[in-house]
């Protein structure tokens, strides 16, 4: 058996990092509810990389941001590293998400007035770090993702693969125990996509950090430790 699959066998065995318990999302919309999400039950655990596909207008975006706490459900309970999302008022989320979970978005969100470097660690000048602090670290995350050599660069100055790395580094600065992806490879060529999944077992391995990754991308679902497939509002092995 390989270190590899000695690894994976071994992860599951982590502490629970994110429950969710009979969640339901629906969507009221004049005079028809649409039911998103049915009581949907997942455990996620620490170390673990999570794959949801699905068909598009499934859910797995809403799904996401349940999971972020971008959104709040109708029914049932998100809970991150033991708490409840639902405990927090506005302020107390926003810093219980900067502390624990890193977002990848389909589009980025990179904000088009800082450079790379600003942007990959504004995450942690919010948190309270020093501009230096925070972008000698983003500038070795950014080597991580191979964008060292586009630091100085805008938004604007880079290809949509460029971008989406940047915003992969943001998201894995603050080194967060859940990180969050929608379509993380949507933009990028296979040796990138290669690169980033390369990336991700490494983090998962060595921080324990748990991956659950919303895509259409069959190889990058497929190198993940477990793939659900989300169906009529809810979630079973695909
Ligand atoms: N704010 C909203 N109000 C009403 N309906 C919504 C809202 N957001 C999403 N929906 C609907 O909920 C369903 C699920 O949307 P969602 O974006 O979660 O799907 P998805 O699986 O991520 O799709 P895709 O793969 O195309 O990105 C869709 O039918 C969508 O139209």
């Amino acid at each position: 058996m390989s270190d590899d699959m000695i690894n994976r066998d071994a992860q599951p065995a982590g502490k629970v990092l994110l429950e969710c318990r009979g969640l339901t999302r629906v969507y009221r919309e004049g005079p028809q509810d649409l039911t998103v999400l049915h009581e949907l039950d997942l455990e996620v655990h620490a170390g673990e990389r999570v794959a949801v596909v699905g068909s598009s207008g499934s859910g797995k975006t809403t799904l996401l941001n349940l999971l972020g706490g971008l959104d709040s459900p109708t029914a049932g309970e998100v809970k991150v590293a033991g708490e409840s999302l639902a405990q927090f008022k506005e302020a107390a989320l926003g810093k219980f998400r900067n502390r624990h979970i890193g977002f990848v978005y389909q589009f980025h969100h990179l904000l088009a007035e800082l450079t790379a470097l600003e942007n990959a660690a504004l995450p942690l000048i919010i948190r309270g770090q020093s501009r230096k602090q925070a972008q000698v670290r983003a500038r070795e995350i950014l080597g991580r993702v191979g964008m060292a050599e586009r630091a100085e660069h805008k938004p604007g100055e880079l290809s949509g693969g460029e971008r989406q790395r940047v915003a992969i580094a943001r998201s894995l600065i603050t080194d967060p125990s859940l990180v969050l992806m929608d379509e993380p490879t949507g933009n990028l060529d296979q040796t990138t996509a290669a690169s980033i999944l390369a990336l991700m077992d490494e983090l998962a391995r060595t921080t324990a950090c748990a991956f659950v990754v919303v895509t259409h991308d069959t190889a990058l679902a497929a190198h993940q430790d477990r793939v659900l497939r989300l169906d009529a509002g809810r979630l079973s092995a695909a």
